[in-house]
C-alpha cells in the first residue's frame, strides 16, 4: 500500500466520517497527504507522453477514445438546433462508416437537458449537464442546488459541478465538503435512483499540485463519482501532469476504501496525439480496470474531428477531403 493509501480514510481504523467530523479534521487530514514531488510527476507525465502506439493498437485506441468523449458545447449563444445536431453528431460520428462508435456523453448547460434527452432518447449515449453556477461556481448552496434539480428533472444522466475555488482556496474545506455532499444528495431521483456526479476542480485556478492532490482527496471523500479538471473556459485546462495526479488519487483511493471513481480530463484536448498520450497515463497508471467509458472521459468540443480524421486515415491511407467532418 503506499503512503498516500496507509494516510487514507478507511486505512488502519481511520473513517470517511471521522475525517470531515469538522473543519479541523478535515484539514488535518488534507494537509497531512504527502506532498507532491513536482519534478517526479511532471517527468512521468513527459516519459508516459513519448510512448508510441503501434497501428493495430492505434485503431482500437482510437474508437476507445471516441467512446469515451463527452462531446461538449457549452455556449451562451447554444441554440436547440446547435444541440440536436451536435447529438446527431455524438450519436453517428461517421456517417459513412456505421463501424464508428457513438461517443459517451453529449454535454449541455441544464436548459438544454430536455433537448439533449429527447434527441438521445434509447441510444444509451448520456446527457450531462454542468451545473452549480458553472463554470465559476459563484453562487449561495440553494442556487447551487436548483441548478442541479432542474437538470436531473429535465433527464440528466450526468451532473458536472464545480467546486468554489474561493472557498477551496481559503482553506473553507467543510464548505466545499458539505455542498459536494449537498449536490450529490440533488442528483438523486424519486425513483431512488441517482445522476452520476462529476467534481469539476479548475485545477487551473488551484495554484499548486498539492492543492490538486487535497482536491481531489476532498472530492471523493464526499461522494464525487468522477473528479474532472476543468471547465474548458480558463487559460490552463486539462494537463498531462495534473491528469497523472489524479490518476494516481483514483488508484489510491481505490487501494484505501475499495471505492472506484472516474476521472476527466477536460479542456484544451483537441488532437488524436493527445488523447493518446492520456490513454497511454491510465493504461499504465490504472490498467484495464479503468480503461472504459465508465471510468475515463474526455471533455472536449473539437477533439471528435480530429479523431475521425485519424480514423479514415488508418483505414483507408489517406485523409479525407475538408468535408469529411463537420467543423463545430
Ligand atoms: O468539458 C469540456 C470543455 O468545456 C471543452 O473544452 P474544449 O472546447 O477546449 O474542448
Amino acid at each position: 500500500m503506499s503512503t498516500l493509501a496507509a494516510n487514507a480514510p478507511g486505512a488502519a481504523g481511520g473513517g470517511l466520517a471521522d475525517v470531515a467530523a469538522s473543519e479541523a479534521t478535515l484539514r488535518r487530514f488534507l494537509h497531512g497527504l504527502p506532498g507532491v514531488d513536482q519534478v517526479g510527476l511532471e517527468s512521468r507525465a513527459a516519459t508516459l507522453g513519448t510512448r508510441s502506439i503501434k497501428t493495430t493498437a492505434k485503431a482500437f485506441a482510437i474508437d476507445l477514445a471516441i467512446s469515451m468523449i463527452d462531446l461538449t458545447t457549452l455556449e451562451g449563444a447554444d441554440t436547440v438546433g446547435k444541440v440536436r445536431s451536435l447529438c446527431a453528431k455524438g450519436l453517428s460520428p461517421d456517417p459513412s462508416d456505421r463501424s464508428t462508435p457513438r461517443v459517451a456523453a453529449i454535454c449541455v448547460y441544464p436548459d438544454m437537458v430536455a433537448t439533449a434527452k429527447e434527441a438521445l432518447r434509447g441510444s444509451g449515449v448520456q446527457v450531462a449537464s454542468v451545473a452549480t453556477a458553472f463554470p465559476s461556481g459563484r453562487a449561495g448552496l440553494p442556487v447551487k442546488l436548483a441548478d442541479t434539480a432542474e437538470a436531473v428533472a429535465a433527464g440528466a444522466d450526468e451532473i458536472d459541478m464545480v467546486i468554489d475555488r474561493g472557498a477551496f482556496l481559503s482553506g473553507r474545506y467543510l464548505e466545499v465538503f458539505e455542498t459536494i455532499g449537498a449536490v450529490k444528495a440533488a442528483c438523486e431521483r424519486p425513483d431512488g435512483t441517482s445522476a452520476h456526479l462529476k467534481v469539476i476542480f479548475e485545477t487551473g485556478e488551484l495554484q499548486t499540485y498539492d492543492n490538486v492532490r487535497r482536491a481531489s482527496w476532498l472530492a471523493m471523500i464526499a461522494g464525487a463519482d468522477f473528479i474532472k479538471t476543468s471547465t474548458g473556459k480558463v487559460a490552463v485546462n486539462a494537463t498531462p501532469p495534473v491528469t497523472l495526479l489524479m490518476l494516481e488519487a483514483v488508484r489510491d483511493f481505490r487501494a484505501a476504501t475499495g471505492v472506484q471513481i472516474g476521472v476527466k480530463p477536460a479542456g484544451g484536448i483537441r488532437t488524436t496525439k493527445d488523447a493518446m498520450k492520456y490513454l497511454v497515463m491510465v493504461n499504465e497508471t490504472l490498467g484495464d480496470d479503468w480503461l472504459s467509458p465508465h471510468w475515463f472521459r474526455f471533455g472536449a468540443s473539437s477533439l471528435l474531428n480530429d479523431l475521425l480524421m485519424q480514423r479514415q486515415k488508418l483505414s483507408t491511407g489517406r485523409y479525407s477531403g475538408p468535408d469529411y467532418v463537420t467543423v463545430d
